[in-house]
């Protein structure tokens, strides 16, 4: 990471905590680094060890083994030196309900020895900031979840620490709340402050973290920048397929004919998306726009004219180019699909003169190492041979959230 002045904002080594009466290692061997200033995403389902690696850099429990410093002090040796350094905000409401809000900034502004005056200032800065001023000086019982976390950020943010541990910042809060916190985090790291998240919303994370650790079963799996975790595991890119195989012929056997494609890092079956085509990850979807907009619905048998400058224009420069090179029988079916989807037949479009499968429809996830407008020409040639029918096409790029799904599997914990 860039910066390296002064002792790191957090440094973890082999860290190990085994809870009394447990058979395995909550946490089991963690080592990371936080640079000055950085900000520093930790991922892993439910039951990782996230919580708990918090929970000892933030001297709430104590390590088994290993050593994990904030500030380069040693949390175990010297926690009250540590907690000068940092502040948290934990995944549950730990506020003190018999105060009032702006009470509960200037307690915890006195607890860190910050002066009256300057509390006061800060405090009715900081309410104002998280949208709070009108509810300050009632009691904590009327708030909603949405409002209790921003107050335990805005408490969090009232010494100004070197280091700020944030436990699940957005978890069940609503769109506007959660737009609202990550721009005070932005705000924060824009302002130098080291900061370490722990989040299942990763894709909203992705933006904001210079790095990511993934943990799994209490150890790290991974710890790189988003870019290059999506880079390096994922492929460049994703086309997803939504195909009827023909009557006669199997889902399994079309997608390892689409596996063995050119260009294809891997292949595997997706859910279908209910109701009509989703999608995946940020980004994609320029195809399937065209094509839910009609675009493509030119005279029967062809891409007509404007629709077929418009799905070209939508797939962008060498997609394009690639688009325009796929014989008269592509662009037949693509064509079909676009009057399809322009009916409002999305759910149950398959293409003229094609019979269902015998299993029904498939999607299929073509993770790429090329081009997706390079695959369409052959996909589709593919799914023509076999009398597939293709229902919808996706093209997007892989998300942090499909990295993560790579690593840790898709059983819930
Ligand atoms: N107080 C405790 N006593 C015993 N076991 C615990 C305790 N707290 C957590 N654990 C166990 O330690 C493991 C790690 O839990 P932790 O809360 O750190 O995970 P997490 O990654 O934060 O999960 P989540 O995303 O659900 O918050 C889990 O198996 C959990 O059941």
């Amino acid at each position: 990471m860039p910066s390296r002045d002064g002792p790191a904002a957090v440094e973890v080594v082999d860290l190990v905590k085994r809870y009394p009466r447990s058979e395995t290692n909550a946490v089991d061997g963690i080592s990371f680094t936080v640079a000055p200033g950085e900000t520093f995403g930790l991922f892993g389902p439910n039951g990782a060890g996230k919580s708990t690696t918090i929970g000892i850099l933030t001297t709430r429990l104590r390590a088994t083994g290993g050593r994990a410093l904030v500030g380069g002090v040693d949390v175990s040796r010297d926690p009250v030196a540590a907690r000068a350094q940092l502040a948290v905000v934990p995944q549950h409401n730990n506020l003190d309900r018999a105060l009032t809000p702006r009470q509960n900034l200037l307690y915890h502004a006195a607890y860190h020895g910050v002066p009256r005056a300057e509390a006061e200032q800060r405090a009715t800065t900081l309410l104002d900031r998280f949208g709070l001023t009108e509810r300050a000086d009632r009691r904590i019982e009327a708030y909603s979840g949405g409002m209790a976390q921003r107050l335990m950020i805005a408490r969090a943010w009232m010494h100004e620490p070197a280091v700020l541990f944030l436990d699940e910042p957005t978890n069940a809060l609503d769109p506007q709340t959660r737009m609202l916190i990550w721009s005070r985090i932005r705000e924060m790291r824009d302002r130098g402050v080291s900061i370490v998240l722990t989040t299942h919303a990763m894709n909203d994370a992705a933006n904001l973290v210079d790095r990511v650790g993934i943990v799994d079963q209490g150890r790290l799996l991974t710890l790189d920048t988003p870019q290059n975790l999506v880079r390096g595991l994922a492929g460049q890119a994703i086309l997803d397929l939504t195909v009827t195989p023909a009557a006669r012929d199997d889902a399994d056997a079309v997608l390892d004919a689409l596996r063995e494609l050119d260009g294809v890092r891997k292949a595997e079956r997706r859910p279908l998306p209910t109701g009509s085509a989703g999608g995946p990850g940020r980004g994609g979807g320029r195809l399937a726009a065209a094509l839910a907009a009609g675009a493509l619905g030119g005279g029967a048998g062809g891409l007509g004219g404007g629709g077929r400058a418009a799905a070209l224009a939508a797939l962008g420069g060498e997609g394009a180019a690639r688009l325009a090179g796929l014989g008269g029988e592509g662009a037949a079916r693509l064509a079909a699909l676009a009057r399809a989807r322009a009916n409002g037949d999305a759910t149950t479009a398959t293409l003229p003169g094609q019979p269902g499968g015998r299993g029904g429809r498939i999607r299929v996830r073509l993770h790429l190492a090329t081009d997706p407008a390079a695959l369409l020409g052959p996909a589709l040639a593919l799914l023509t041979a076999r009398s597939a029918a293709l229902n919808d096409i996706h093209i997007g790029e892989p998300s942090l959230e499909d990295v993560f799904i790579e690593l840790t599997g898709r059983d819930p914990r």
